[in-house]
């Protein structure tokens, strides 16, 4: 809560509060510098947050709420001569894990079958799947991973998807960083954006998937677009141009069409329109102080 970090008298993250529900997907999101790196090093002590508090299973952030947190922050460092089963047979005695975790970590990231090559022959995606792989050794409840997508292939992607899904079905909490919408909106249950260190807007996707809009192009405008307010409610009509957009599920494109129809209207278009949240995303992003 209030968390902030500064860097020389600039606030990296400034009055951030981040509130994470068990068994979600959230994703962070911001623009390159955002101060994602810097919330996910506070919340793993790795970094002394300036001013607020983080609280992390009810408990302050030590040794004892730790274990239960497992994040993969910057890229893995691998010995990279050794095979990838004892990179982490390796990790897994380093943080007194049974052995046994090492077969099922590399089961979960599907990387078993080549797991007994050294790391230099492994793709950047085998290697980002290798370091999911070493998040998962400890049984987490909360995994918090900067980036994760990164170097994947689209394949890879989806692979990650499923398992962070998975992985959030058995009620752990995930919390990753990314600075695409549209990889966020595919993952996450809930999002965050952050810009300039402070949280612009949080939101459920679901929510934000709702935020479509029906256009409407009918002739006359005007006697269209009280007909239409009439019917779903003024409040959701908003004119753009020539077109009316209309806040509403595509369902009702049918009705609103045999509406306008029957009562003398000429429609040239009617159609449903998905919100554009890259853009929004963009828009709630950009840098205004800039030239
Ligand atoms: N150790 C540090 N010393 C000084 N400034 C820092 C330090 N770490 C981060 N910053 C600054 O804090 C701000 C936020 O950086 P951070 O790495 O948290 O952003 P980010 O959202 O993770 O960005 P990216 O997507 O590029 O990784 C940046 O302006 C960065 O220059």
């Amino acid at each position: 809560m209030g968390l902030t970090r500064r860097y020389r008298g600039a606030a990296a993250v400034d009055q951030l509060d981040l509130r994470l529900v068990r068994g979600e997907v959230y994703g962070f999101l911001g623009p390159n510098g955002a101060g994602k790196t810097t919330t996910m090093r506070m919340l793993m002590g790795l970094v002394r947050p300036t001013a607020g508090s983080i609280r992390l299973f009810g408990r302050p952030v030590g040794p004892a709420s730790l274990s239960r947190v497992s994040a993969l922050i910057e890229a893995p460092a691998f010995r990279r001569h050794l095979s990838g089963r004892r990179n982490l047979q390796a990790l897994a005695h380093h943080a007194r894990v049974p052995r046994e975790r090492v077969g099922k970590a590399l089961d979960a990231v599907r990387l078993a079958d080549r797991a007994d090559e050294p790391v230099t022959a492994f793709s950047m995606g085998m290697t980002q799947r290798l370091g999911l792989a070493a998040v998962l050794l400890k049984d987490p409840r909360l995994l918090i991973l900067d980036e994760p997508a990164n170097g994947l292939d689209p394949a890879g992607i989806v692979e990650m998807r499923r398992l962070l899904r998975r992985l959030a079905d058995e009620g752990r909490t995930v919390l990753l960083s990314s600075h695409l919408m549209g990889e966020v909106e595919q993952i996450c249950d809930r999002v965050g954006i952050i810009r300039r260190g402070e949280m612009v807007m949080e939101s459920t996707v679901a929510q934000l998937r709702s935020g479509g809009a029906l256009h409407v192009l009918a002739e006359p405008q005007e006697s269209a677009r009280r007909l239409l307010a009439g019917r779903v409610g003024s409040a959701a009509v908003r004119q753009d141009g020539e077109r009316l957009l209309i806040a509403t599920g595509p369902y009702r494109a049918a009705e609103l069409n045999e509406l306008l129809i029957e009562s003398g209207h000429a429609v040239a278009e009617l159609s449903w329109c998905e919100p554009d949240l890259e853009q929004m995303f963009l828009r709630l992003t950009e840098d205004h102080d800039d030239p």
